[in-house]
């Protein structure tokens, strides 16, 4: 047990109020305004009477979460449908079904939450207005895969794309050409009805086409960057052959791209973003500087190798704790965004995790500066990587009171084994599935020398 208990109230309570900032009932509320009959989404009205029905569908970990704040705005209105969203993650619903699936790596039964999803979409008429409610995860969690990959070539591709350190976008471009769902291609499927596009974001830049692939979104990439994605990881020999070949062959332009702008598909299409991970990171820094720390946001867009990143801005903490900046301690160092792990190691953990722990060291060796940071590295999911928790906190003791693992603490985060560091240390983080997902939150505690 840390002897840090007030530091862990602090951070504890900058997470909370970064979860509720994002938290999927207060952004839907928000988003949707209704008078009457009248719905004024995004500065565009609706006129609900004008529908002959009207649906819900909708993919990723906070869907189930965000099509219960739908059934409760809209009551009778609502004719029914189907969200999938990630295992855990689902919630009881009146009038929605909903299927829960794997993530990261695609299942059958995503696979199977994909075909429904299509099955209904392709169902509607001109008359009819669907609401589609994404959130990051989706990709995963209604795998669709093209003639003639299958799923389990997806999830062959998943797990190499996973672990060589590329990007979402880069990660996301490939999924989008191996699919039938995503790259607009759920778009495609509901033509003509008019559909509103709820989207939470997870991704840095909130571009439309990249949070969970972009299923209602004009796709910008091209198998020209699918195959310069491939070559820059060196990927094709970990690929299936049916991957390479669909890459290859659209390439050639023998096979037809995703969904893009100016698709009569789109006229109808109105996606917009209702809560991102700007709002996760304004809520910690609000929650701070009621604590008597003075908020300083240092990144919106945080990314790179984690273990990068993180003695990046534990040196920046560093400067700011000798006095070197404008703003003094105490003061809370913040950032928002999402680091990637290139996974050479065969330990456990997540982004958040690495993150703390490369942090720990660094704070380790300045030294100077051990008794004054305390960290937060939080997954606003609630799932760091393959894992339990939703990321990891480091106290002023962390590495002084786990002596064996202050000695081999390299060697841990060598072999990517921040869970089991921090399992050791007692300072893992634990929420639970969150029902959103913003990306990540770092908060740097720095106290007066
Ligand atoms: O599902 C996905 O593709 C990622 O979470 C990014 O949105």
């Amino acid at each position: 047990m840390t002897v840090y208990k007030e530091k862990e109230r602090i951070l504890r309570a900058i997470a909370d109020r970064a979860l509720q900032a994002v938290s999927p009932d207060p952004a839907m509320r928000t988003a949707l305004s209704l008078e009457n009959d009248t719905l004024t989404v995004d500065g565009r009205t609706y006129d609900l009477a004008s529908f002959e029905r009207i649906f819900v569908i909708g993919a990723g970990k906070a869907s189930a979460a965000m099509a219960r704040t739908l059934e409760s705005v809209l009551g009778d209105r609502l004719h029914g449908g189907l969200v999938a969203t990630k295992y855990g993650h689902g919630v009881k619903l009146k009038k929605t079904r909903v299927m829960e699936s794997g993530h990261p790596v695609p299942d059958p039964a995503g696979e199977r939450a994909a075909k429904d999803i299509l099955g209904l979409a392709k169902g509607t008429t001109e008359k009819d207005l669907v609401f589609c409610l994404l959130s990051g995860g989706a990709s995963a969690i209604v795998p669709a895969p093209r003639d003639p990959v299958t799923l389990s070539h997806k999830q062959a591709a998943t797990r190499s794309l996973l672990e060589c350190g590329a990007t979402i976008n880069e990660i996301n471009a490939i999924r989008k050409h191996l699919s039938r769902f995503k790259g607009g291609h759920l778009a495609g499927a509901l033509e003509p009805a008019t559909v509103v596009s709820l989207i939470i974001s997870d991704v840095i830049g909130d571009h439309l086409d990249v949070i969970g692939s972009g299923p209602t979104a004009p796709d910008d990439s091209t198998f020209l960057d699918c195959q310069a994605v491939l070559d820059k990881y060196e990927l094709c020999a970990d690929l299936p052959d049916a991957v390479r070949r669909v890459i290859r062959d659209g390439c050639a332009g023998k096979e037809p791209e995703t969904r893009k702008k100016g698709d009569s598909c789109f006229n109808r299409v109105l996606n917009t973003i209702i809560a991102g991970n700007a709002m996760a990171v304004d809520g910690a820094a609000e929650a701070a500087r009621e604590l008597g720390y003075t908020p300083v946001v240092t990144d919106y867009a945080m990314a790179g190798e984690a273990r990068d990143t993180a003695s990046r801005m534990i040196r920046l903490a560093h400067e700011y704790g000798e006095g070197l900046h404008e703003v003094k301690p105490p003061l809370c160092l913040l950032a928002g965004g999402e680091t990637t792990v290139t996974v050479r190691g065969r330990g456990k953990g997540g982004r958040n995790q690495e993150f703390a722990l490369a942090a720990a060291i660094e704070i380790a060796e300045i030294h100077s500066c051990r008794e004054q940071m305390s960290v937060l590295c939080l997954g606003t999911d609630g799932t760091d990587g393959p894992t339990d928790a939703a990321g990891a906190m480091v106290f002023p003791d962390t590495m002084a009171r786990s002596e064996a693992q202050a000695m081999v603490a390299r060697e841990f985060l060598a072999d990517n084994n921040a869970y089991r560091f921090f399992t050791n240390t007692g300072t893992l983080l634990k929420t639970g599935p969150t029902l959103t997902n913003v990306m990540d939150v770092v908060a740097i505690l720095v106290d007066p020398k």
